[in-house]
């Protein structure tokens, strides 16, 4: 048995047409938009559930989302970087999908995943912290309980120790920007130690400052200070 490929695919800016404006497609249009997509939505007004006008009645500000209050043409596809089709209509979801992979663009097709190039997961999003759970087709609503216990292990501190050591990281690069040879292992060395050596709370607490502290005093000197040693020299 074969599996999928699990990635962190970069949307950034790129056009991502989503065919249908009902319950399953303002989720498709919440991860798109997460990812900082640009996003078309074609769909007769009519159908539009709740959630999905809100999320186009919120964007008005951002010029994130597209809509376009009409059924499906083929010319959606021309600029799209990614499509996903969430409609009612099995026929015109698999000519979508056919269309799609003839055009050799990137499709998922809610209805039947025979059609999909990839498939959503259950989500976890702390921060910059995402944890996908897939069953691969076989069950989404067991996906959505995995998920449920998987994050009720994380901890609290999470999704804000990664973003402050993501900042340590680029302060550290600008200090020793080369890439590759001895001056990549000293880094990656030196960052292991301080991830596996303090409490992820203590990581998240990290400020400003004291990220340049460690920075002087851990990194120039080729030592990682113990939390304790640190806090008490901030005293
Ligand atoms: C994870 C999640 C993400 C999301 O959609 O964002 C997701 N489905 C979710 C919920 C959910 N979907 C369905 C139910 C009803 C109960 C049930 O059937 O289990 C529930 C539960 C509920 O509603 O509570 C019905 C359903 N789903 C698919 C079909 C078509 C088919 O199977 O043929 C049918 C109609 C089947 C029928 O007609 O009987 C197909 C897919 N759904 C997937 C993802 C992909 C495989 C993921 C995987 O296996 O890991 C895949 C293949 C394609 C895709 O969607 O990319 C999200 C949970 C988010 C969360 O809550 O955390
Ligand atoms: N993959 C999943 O996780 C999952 C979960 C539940 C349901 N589904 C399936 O996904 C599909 C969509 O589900 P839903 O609950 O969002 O349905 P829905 O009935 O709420 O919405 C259907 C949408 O499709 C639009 N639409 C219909 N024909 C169109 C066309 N020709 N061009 C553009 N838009 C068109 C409608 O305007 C409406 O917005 C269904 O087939 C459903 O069985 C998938």
């Amino acid at each position: 048995m074969s599996g999928s490929l699990l990635i962190a695919w970069q949307l950034k800016d790129k056009h991502v047409l989503v065919v249908g404006g009902g319950q399953v497609a303002s989720s498709r249009v919440e991860h798109a938009l997460a990812a900082g997509a640009i996003v078309t939505v074609v769909s007769p007004a009519q159908g539009l559930s709740e959630h999905t006008k809100s999320l186009i009645a919120t964007d008005s500000n951002y010029n994130r989302i597209l809509f376009r209050d009409r059924t499906f043409l083929s010319t959606d596809l021309d600029d799209a970087d990614m499509v996903l089709a969430a409609i009612d209509d099995v026929d015109l979801s698999r000519d979508i999908g056919t269309s799609c992979r003839a055009r050799r663009i990137p499709v998922n097709v809610a209805d039947d995943p025979s059609y999909c190039d990839f498939y959503f997961g259950s989500q976890i999003r702390r921060g910059p912290l995402q944890v996908m759970v897939s069953t691969n087709g076989k069950s989404p609503k067991l996906a959505n309980i995995i998920r449920r216990r998987i994050e009720d292990s994380i901890p609290q501190g999470a999704g804000e120790a990664i973003e402050k050591v993501g900042l340590l990281r680029d302060k550290l690069r600008e200090r020793s920007p080369q890439v590759g040879g001895e001056a990549s292992k000293r880094r990656m060395k030196w960052v292991v130690e301080l991830c596996t050596s303090w409490e992820m709370d203590d990581l998240a607490g990290l400020d400003d400052v004291q990220i340049e502290r460690l920075l002087n005093e851990g990194w120039e000197r080729d030592v990682v200070p113990s939390r304790d040693s640190f806090v008490d020299d901030d005293q």
